[in-house]
């Protein structure tokens, strides 16, 4: 498979090891030094495109990708509220694409162990619910984006809970997400029940991007030569 790199940080540069070692190869290694270079990609030349840049890019790059007829892996988080747009895009070029705010085979255990938690805890109301992210001090986005999924997912299974909100909150219809960067953490995410007897808490720690990346790798495999919207459950069946 031919991967085009749009964003050569962190991310991109993990996502090349895993792509290698699976006997890929990079076409494109797009930065923001050499932005217009995006212009150049085309099914010709690329099977699927991997975007990991930033958030104020993000719209921008899948607009241009989409339009050119190539198929796009996008984990970019802070863009969502375009998502429609990129999405209806996506199919009226008919070439598929995938967005995940977490690629980590963890993460997405780790969403229905939350949806889970968040349907038993609807009985009992008196265990105060926060949600804390502790990420990297480089990160531009707060909160992370899983921190938005998981608070969907409570959201979705405890009906009280009807908006989340980015700061330390103990009002009952919100889920409070506390943001912290500290040097050097891949993503760190927290979900806390708690009352004055007890506390019922799950945690995820990724020790590094290795997971993030081979998960952007298996969803590139997974959605080449397909057409539509797909999202990590469908590359991970994890029903
Ligand atoms: N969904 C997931 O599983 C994960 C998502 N992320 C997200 O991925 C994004 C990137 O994260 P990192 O790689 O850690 O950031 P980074 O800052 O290390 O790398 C971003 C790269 O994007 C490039 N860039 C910026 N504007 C660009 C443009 N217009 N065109 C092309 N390239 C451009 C920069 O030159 C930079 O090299 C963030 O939004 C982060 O939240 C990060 C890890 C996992
Ligand atoms: O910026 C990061 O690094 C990460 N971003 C994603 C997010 O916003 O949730 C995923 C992961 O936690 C790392």
């Amino acid at each position: 498979m031919r991967i085009a790199l749009i964003g050569y940080g962190k991310m991109g540069k993990e996502i090349e090891k895993i792509a290698l070692e699976r006997s890929h190869s990079i076409s494109f290694r797009i930065n923001k030094e050499n932005a217009n270079e995006i212009l150049q990609i085309s099914p010709e030349n690329t099977d699927v495109a991997i975007e990991f840049t930033s958030p104020e890019s993000a719209f921008e790059n899948l607009k241009n990708l989409l339009t050119q007829r190539v198929s796009v892996v996008c984990g970019t988080t802070g863009w969502l509220a375009k998502q429609k747009e990129i999405e209806n895009l996506a199919l009226q070029n008919q070439v598929a694409f995938l967005y995940a705010s977490n690629f980590s085979l963890g993460v997405n255990l780790f969403f229905r162990l939350n949806e889970l938690l968040a349907q038993m805890m609807n009985k009992y109301p008196n265990y105060k619910l926060l949600l804390e992210e502790i990420h990297h001090t480089e990160k531009k986005d707060a909160p992370s984006g899983t921190s938005i999924t998981l608070a969907q997912g409570i959201m979705e299974n405890y009906p009280a809970k009807t908006a989340w909100v980015n700061e330390f909150s103990e009002k009952d219809n919100l889920v409070s997400i506390v943001s912290k960067r500290e040097p050097n953490v891949p993503g760190t995410h927290i979900i806390r029940y708690q009352n004055e007897i007890d506390c019922i808490e799950i945690r995820h720690e990724a020790y590094s991007r290795k997971g993030f990346a081979l998960g952007a790798v298996l969803a590139a495999e997974f959605i080449t030569g397909k057409k539509g919207i797909f999202s990590m459950k469908d590359v991970l069946q994890l029903g």
